[in-house]
């Protein structure tokens, strides 16, 4: 395979070396140690106003899906740039209270929203609940009504399309677990109507994600359109289409639309099927932040075993699990290569007692033990995703702006492993 760098503008070489806008990964790995996650501030705006540019003509809101990534400076990053927040949990709504971001931008989406995540969202004047099932329409109704409060609501609708990507990952399908019937939305929608202690604003989808054609939510947009049309016979008008996240970006040969090319195949639709007002909702996550980032690690050791090399690192599955959850594939580059040892190929594995356990395999590599590697686009679900499992602490990340390098996660402590842990004393 013959491979560019996945962001080649933010992380690029430099003298021999590889750099996130002007620092070398090098510095930062001696200087904050391993294993890193390290952010580029420049890729994260880029990323965040392509969306922008992409739909300026339009009513819209991107809400930054904080699945992907969780970082509280991140997240109040987004919010200062004008983002609104895709959120799944009261945790995550937490989170956009602490950066200080305002939560009247916040759609909540998920299929098993509790009483007290329900009562908290209303409280904090959410923009929108996804709505995933006829239980949880009324469990809304339910707090609502109890607090005196009105509901903005939308339905996620699962419109059957198939997003031509990774089966766990793949979300629109009906054997999935998201979302309500295509055929059951007109009866709900005409129910939320009906209901004072709501007011139906919207329509939702999502797909699956790393998506990298546009087709499948130009479908899903027809889809969508042709719910508009049903319920607007029975007088039910509606403010935004929400198409949900999903848009693919690159690891390795993949080429994903930009957000411009996906923006335009939509509005086609949109304009085509007479809903080219409405305002147009994304919860981007991975494309917003996948590229921004990268997990460095140091080579430990390495190991010729019977059938395979390793080349063990300090990063493993707890840190980073989507190559073994997924089969996903991410690219791994020594941060500052040399040629002094001839290369072979290697499975990059980390300290975890699995097999599961591992970062890369086959990789054509010429490393040494106490080199540096990055993995590239490890910006989306990689922090979000860690565990502690085999008592490891989670890594430290960095975001870094120019010349500057600003830690934005500490590393954890052994004592922050057994933290909220009790021991019984007799
Ligand atoms: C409901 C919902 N919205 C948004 C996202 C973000 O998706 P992506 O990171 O692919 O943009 C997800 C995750 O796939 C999701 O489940
Ligand atoms: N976590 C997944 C994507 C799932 C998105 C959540 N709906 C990944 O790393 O690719």
């Amino acid at each position: 395979m013959n491979l560019t760098l996945p962001n080649d503008q933010d992380f690029y070489w430099k003298d021999g070396s590889l750099w996130c806008e002007d620092v070398s990964l090098e510095t930062l790995a001696r200087k904050f140690g391993t294993p890193l996650y390290v952010y580029s501030k420049h890729a994260l705006v880029s990323a965040f106003n392509a969306y922008q540019s992409a739909l300026a003509d339009h009513p819209h809101l991107v809400c930054f899906a904080l699945k992907a990534n969780s970082n509280l400076s991140i997240i109040k990053l987004f919010g200062e740039l004008g983002s609104g927040f895709d959120i799944v949990s009261g945790g995550e709504l937490q989170r956009v209270k602490a950066a200080g971001c305002d939560t009247r931008k916040v759609i909540f989406s998920g299929v098993g929203k509790t009483v007290r995540e329900i009562r908290e969202a209303l409280l904090a004047d959410i923009k929108c609940f996804n709505i995933e099932s006829p239980a949880e329409l009324d469990r809304i109704i339910a707090v609502a009504s109890e607090l005196k409060l009105r509901a903005r609501v939308s339905f996620r609708v699962n419109p059957d399309v198939d997003a031509k990507t990774h089966p766990y990952i793949s979300t629109g399908l009906k054997k999935n677990k998201f979302g309500i019937a295509y055929e059951d939305a007109v009866s709900l929608y005409i129910k939320a109507s009906q209901a004072p202690e709501l007011e139906v604003v919207g329509i939702d989808c999502h797909i699956g994600s790393q998506i990298t054609e546009t087709t499948p939510f130009a479908d899903a947009c027809e889809k969508l359109c042709t719910l508009l049309d049903q319920l607007a016979e029975h007088g039910i008008n509606l403010k935004h289409i929400d198409f949900g996240g999903g848009l693919g970006i690159k690891y390795g040969t993949e080429t994903p639309p930009t957000a411009k090319e996906l923006m335009a195949a939509l509005r086609r639709v949109l304009v085509r099927r007479g809903y080219g007002d409405l305002e147009m909702i994304f919860e981007a996550g991975r494309s917003l932040v996948g590229n921004s980032g990268a997990l460095l690690t140091e080579v430990e050791f390495l190991k010729s075993g019977q059938l395979k090399n390793f080349i063990m690192v300090d990063a493993a599955m707890n840190d980073m699990i989507r190559p073994t959850l997924y089969q996903a594939w991410m690219q791994i580059v020594p941060v500052t290569p040399s040629n002094d040892k001839s290369a072979a190929f290697y499975d990059v594995v980390g300290p975890v007692c699995e097999t599961g356990d591992w970062l890369g395999k086959d990789r054509l590599l010429s490393v040494r033990q106490g080199d540096i590697l990055a993995m590239l686009s490890a910006g989306a679900y990689g922090m979000t995703m860690a565990s502690n499992y085999n008592s490891r602490c989670l890594p430290a990340e960095v975001l870094v702006n120019g010349e500057e390098a600003h830690l934005i996660r500490r590393r954890q402590n052994y004592e922050d492993l057994y933290r909220d842990e009790i021991l019984l004393t007799r």
